[in-house]
């Protein structure tokens, strides 16, 4: 098991080019398997749950073949073996990553049935599957779950997938990815209310268009599908990840760097550079490349009636939950406070006992809020030992070390390469101290 070794307090500056959107990609991978048709992929990130879902994908029967440029692979789903999704193998492999639930919808669709093992990703709270089988059942899919087994099964009854109205009890993201990928080869029409919309389930519409599909209502809780007999190979560019997008201003406030973050798709960022102002933290416009400026101070606002801030999550348009955990920790050495409102997730503010331990005011309030009042980068977090519980508190407590005064050393490290590309490289070539061991 590897370790990142840190010492903290460089000033780092330079152009980041952001990865490939992990959320994105791991939805449009799956949609491989909804024609025979060579689809081609770019901007792929080279992080440890896409590759991992690419080597399921090669398992159950799919050609994956390396394209020149970085990225960039062409997948052809043209003799599946369903076998595979009984094997053992595949047991702990689907289990290994969140994104991996995403391929019953297609494997529904094509082939008629579909299993799962109960998916991973991130240990933080609770994450239920309701919305994803009950929008196959609504199709018309026959639900299997063994308790103990902590395996999933669907399979299309006698009369096939067939469109139906359903409205969601939650904007699953990965749930709706799910039923769209499903309902856009059931006959007739599927009407999906309180349907997620951020830009990754967009961008997932819109190539299931290209390929043929019709979606009505791309970007909008209410999608309209009308089922079609086939769907065709495609071209597909995924966006810049957000999240990753995210990180990099945290650690530019909270190591008092200029970076210039290029090619950013601003108009698919959403609230998310407004978040990051209302901290006081500058985020700067040129062209689509987003410069944060060196500061040695930012103030977080309060809300209009004088009241202390509140950052919490919701569901697109909403702020993301994924970047609350580096909200956090920005606020840490920022003038003034804020409270962090965590509604998704239970577990994953857990990880804030690391950075009092570095220093940090923080009061944990309960699971799912804490306050931060801010040092304003008058005392410096001292650094510490820790472990990454989860992807986004293990990038955050990166962003502390890396600003903290002294050593840190962080184990877990592959929570943290699940989701950022070849990070510590990356980080060293703006400035910062850190080696992997
Ligand atoms: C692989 C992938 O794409 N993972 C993302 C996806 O996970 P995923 O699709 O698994 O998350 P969901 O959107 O299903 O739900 C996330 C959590 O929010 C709760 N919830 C959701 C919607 C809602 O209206 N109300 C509500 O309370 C759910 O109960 C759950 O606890 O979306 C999450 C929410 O943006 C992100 O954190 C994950 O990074
Ligand atoms: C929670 C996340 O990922 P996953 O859903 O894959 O666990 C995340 O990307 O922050």
């Amino acid at each position: 098991m590897s370790v990142f070794q840190i010492r903290g307090g460089n000033q780092l500056s330079g152009e980041i080019i952001p990865q490939g959107a992990k959320n994105e990609v791991l939805q449009i991978l799956c949609a491989v398997l909804l024609t025979t048709e060579p689809v081609r992929i770019k901007n792929i990130p080279d992080i440890r749950d896409v590759n991992r879902l690419i080597e399921i994908l090669e398992d159950l029967g799919v050609k994956v073949q390396k394209n020149e440029g970085k990225g960039d692979f062409t997948f052809q789903a043209d003799s599946i073996q369903m076998d595979y999704l009984q094997s053992k193998e595949f047991k702990k492999d689907g289990a290994a990553l969140r994104g991996s639930i995403m391929l019953m919808g297609p494997l529904l669709a094509m082939y008629g049935k579909a299993y799962m093992p109960k998916p991973g990703g991130d240990k933080i709270g609770r994450r239920r599957l309701d919305t994803h089988f009950q929008g196959f059942i609504n199709l018309g899919a026959k639900y299997r779950f063994e308790e103990g087994e902590d395996f999933y099964g669907v399979e299309v009854g006698e009369k096939g997938l067939n469109g139906a109205y359903m409205l969601l009890e939650e904007a699953s993201v990965t749930g709706t990815a799910n039923i769209v990928m499903a309902a856009v080869l059931a006959k007739g029409k599927t009407t999906i209310y309180n349907a997620a919309c951020e830009p990754y389930l967009q961008q997932l519409c819109k190539m299931l268009v290209r390929m043929g599909a019709n979606i009505q209502g791309i970007g909008s809780n209410l999608l309209i599908i009308e089922g079609v007999e086939s769907l065709t190979g495609t071209e597909h560019t995924v966006l810049p990840d957000m999240i990753e997008i995210g990180s990099w201003i945290g650690l530019a406030a909270m190591t008092k760097s200029e970076l210039t973050i290029k090619d950013v798709s601003w108009e698919n960022l959403g609230i998310i550079p407004d978040i990051f102002r209302r901290l006081g933290i500058a985020v700067e416009q040129s062209g689509d490349n987003m410069i944060v400026p060196a500061q040695e101070h930012y103030k977080i606002q309060k809300f209009m009636d004088g009241s202390i801030l509140t950052v919490s999550d919701a569901p697109w348009p909403g702020f993301t939950p994924d970047l609350l955990s580096i909200v956090l920790v920005i606020a840490t050495q920022a003038k003034g406070s804020v409270l962090i409102h965590q509604k998704m997730f239970e577990s994953r503010l857990f990880f804030v006992d690391k950075l009092i331990d570095m220093g940090a005011q923080i009061i944990l309030c309960d699971p799912h809020r804490a306050t931060v009042i801010g040092l304003n980068h008058e005392t410096p977090l001292r650094g510490t030992t820790m472990s990454s519980p989860d992807i986004r508190a293990g990038i955050s407590l990166l962003i502390a070390a890396l600003s903290a005064k002294g050593k840190s050393v962080i184990h877990n490290i592959e929570q943290i390469d699940r989701g950022y590309e070849y990070i510590d490289t990356r980080l060293r070539a703006i400035g910062a101290d850190i080696i992997r061991e």
